[in-house]
Formats: C-alpha cells, sequence, structure tokens
C-alpha cells in the first residue's frame, strides 16, 4: 500500500496586529507569517476501504476533533473519494502554543491526500475547505511566506532573509478563543502603512497574555538577554531570531529545565510542500 511521511511545519506570526473586530466575533488582522523547517511528522498510508483512522501517541485529543481527521474526512466527502487512509502523527509542536501545530496538519492532512487520492482540487480550493477548519489553515495551504489580512485568509506573499530562531515553550496552554474574547485585548491598531517595518510592529495579544500568564512573561525576559523577544500568536510560545544556527543553539542550551524549547532556520516556502513536490517528480 502507499505510504508517505510529511511534515507539517510550525508557523511564527513576527507580528500580530489587531485592527478590527467583525459582526461574527472573528478579528480583522495583520500578521507576517513565517514557516519553521521544524514540526509534525505525519505518515499517511492508502486503504482501499473508505475508513479513515488516526493513530497518534494519545494527545488527549478524540479523533473526531482532531483537525487531521476533520481535514481528510472534509476532503473525502467534497471529492466523494471510494478511498480511506491511515494516519500516524509523530506530535512534536506544543498544543496551544501558537505555532500553529493544529492548522498545519490539518492543511499538510489536505495537501497530502488530495495527491494520494488524486483529488486535483487546486491550491484555492484546499484553502476554501481549510478556513472552515480553522483561521490558520489556509496560509499552510498556500506555503509561502506571506502577510495575511482579513481573519488570516487575504495573503500577500513575501520575501524575508534567512534567519534562525529559538523557540521557547513555557508549559502554559493557551486558548486562541480567550485571547479574543477578553475584554482587554487592543482591537484598534491602525492598517500598515506603505514601506513599514519589522522593527515598527508588534504582537497585540503579548500584553495581554503576560499580564495573564507570568510565565510567558518571564519567557520573554528571559529571552531578551539574546535579542529582541517576541510571542507568536496568541502565546505562549515565545522566540528570538539570530543570524547562525550556533547562536540560535547557544539560547537553547541554556534554557531553563522548566521550559522546552527547539531550534530552527525559517523556510520560505513551506517544508510540506518541498517534500510534496519532490515525491511528485
Ligand atoms: C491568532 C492566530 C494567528 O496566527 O494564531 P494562534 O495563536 O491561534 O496560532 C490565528 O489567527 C488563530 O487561528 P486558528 O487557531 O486557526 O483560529 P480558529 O480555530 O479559526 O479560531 C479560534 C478562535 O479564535 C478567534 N479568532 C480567530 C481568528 C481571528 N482572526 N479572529 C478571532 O477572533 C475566534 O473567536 C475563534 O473562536
Ligand atoms: N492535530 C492537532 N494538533 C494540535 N491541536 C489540535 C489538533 N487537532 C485539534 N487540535 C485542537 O486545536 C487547539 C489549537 O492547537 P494548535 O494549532 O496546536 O495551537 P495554536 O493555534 O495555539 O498554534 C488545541 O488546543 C487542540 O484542542
Amino acid at each position: 500500500m502507499t505510504s508517505v511521511s510529511i511534515t507539517a511545519p510550525a508557523k511564527l506570526n513576527l507580528f500580530l496586529h489587531i485592527n478590527n473586530k467583525r459582526d461574527d466575533g472573528y478579528h480583522e488582522l495583520e500578521t507576517l507569517f513565517t514557516f519553521l523547517d521544524f514540526g509534525d511528522e505525519l505518515t499517511f498510508t492508502l486503504t482501499n476501504e473508505k475508513t479513515i483512522s488516526l493513530c497518534d501517541d494519545n494527545y488527549g485529543i478524540p479523533q473526531h476533533d482532531n483537525l487531521i481527521y476533520k481535514a481528510a474526512l472534509a476532503l473525502q466527502s467534497y471529492k466523494k473519494v471510494p478511498l480511506g487512509v491511515n494516519i500516524k502523527l509523530i506530535k512534536k509542536l506544543p498544543m496551544g502554543g501558537g505555532v500553529g501545530g493544529g492548522s498545519s496538519d490539518a492543511a499538510t492532512t489536505l495537501l497530502t491526500l488530495n495527491t494520494l487520492w488524486n483529488c486535483q482540487l487546486t491550491i484555492a480550493e484546499l484553502a476554501n475547505i481549510g478556513v472552515k477548519l480553522g483561521a490558520d489553515v489556509p496560509v499552510f495551504i498556500h506555503g509561502k511566506t506571506a502577510v495575511a489580512q482579513g481573519i488570516g485568509e487575504k495573503l500577500t506573499p513575501i520575501k524575508l532573509p534567512k534567519k534562525w530562531y529559538c523557540v521557547v515553550f513555557p508549559n502554559v496552554h493557551i486558548s486562541t478563543a480567550e485571547i479574543f474574547t477578553h475584554p482587554d485585548l487592543p482591537r484598534n491598531t491602525p492598517k500598515l502603512s506603505e514601506g513599514w517595518k519589522l522593527a515598527e510592529t508588534q504582537n497585540d495579544c503579548e500584553a495581554l497574555v503576560k499580564k495573564l500568564n507570568s510565565e510567558v512573561e518571564k519567557t520573554l525576559l528571559w529571552l531578551l538577554k539574546y535579542g529582541p523577544s517576541r510571542m507568536t500568536g496568541t502565546g505562549a510560545c515565545c522566540f528570538v531570531e539570530l543570524d547562525s544556527q550556533i547562536a540560535a543553539q547557544r539560547v537553547l542550551n541554556s534554557l531553563p529545565s522548566c521550559w522546552q524549547g527547539f531550534v530552527a532556520p525559517n523556510s520560505a516556502i513551506s517544508p510540506a510542500h518541498t517534500q510534496l513536490e519532490a515525491r511528485l517528480k
């Protein structure tokens, strides 16, 4: 049976501005997404029955709630696919960490099964299925470093220099919904004007998350010793950007044992896309 392993990469929000709250409760954002060359590992094995099954190391998410299962089911129903799949997940990305693990798993599932099940959907069609699973899924489907607007689905690709990141997970899980519904969240950052600079941006969720979680505040302070530190998404992961792998690894090596972390370079194209393309050649 055909079997293929693909990475579901982490993302970082290098900045995250909240411009407005929409009538449906979602927020208008401007955010810069970059992918990291590090992520969850998903192995897909096709089956002749229509069953979709997911095997993971018991991360506490029931199968029917897992975004991987939901993504596979959504594509199977949309294209009336007569085949099934067994999916094995090796989870490396912290859940509720702001590195988009769940969304990336869903996007990697849609991209890979589109190929393995020969669905022939376009990227736009896959993103359309994906956005119903989560606001962050489309950027992983498009797979290019981009500034996102809307709720995260209007994407403008952008080029960034290669950098290394040390990403730290302070062992607290933050609920995106809790942050977005909090009365103290700032929601009126003006839209970026032309010629904007990264140094003039910020993460609008950071002050609130720091106030609610002292571990996040401690992590950001600790990282400041090595360079400007920032939180990704609605947290809890925080990162510092460095010019070399050696410098990033040095930060990780001195990480207090109460936190976890990883080091990775950014990747202009999502590793999931690069791996799938290499497989098709
Ligand atoms: C904030 C961001 C930035 O990358 O990341 P995370 O920190 O979660 O990774 C995302 O936009 C999160 O995307 P995602 O995690 O897919 O969000 P969803 O499942 O669609 O929504 C979770 C909840 O967040 C709120 N939400 C999400 C996106 C948005 N633009 N406005 C919102 O108000 C909604 O209340 C929703 O109930
Ligand atoms: N495959 C999955 N991996 C991670 N989280 C998942 C998955 N499927 C569903 N979820 C749910 O999505 C939530 C957000 O997960 P995740 O995308 O990892 O965090 P974040 O949006 O903060 O980056 C989790 O708390 C979990 O309940």
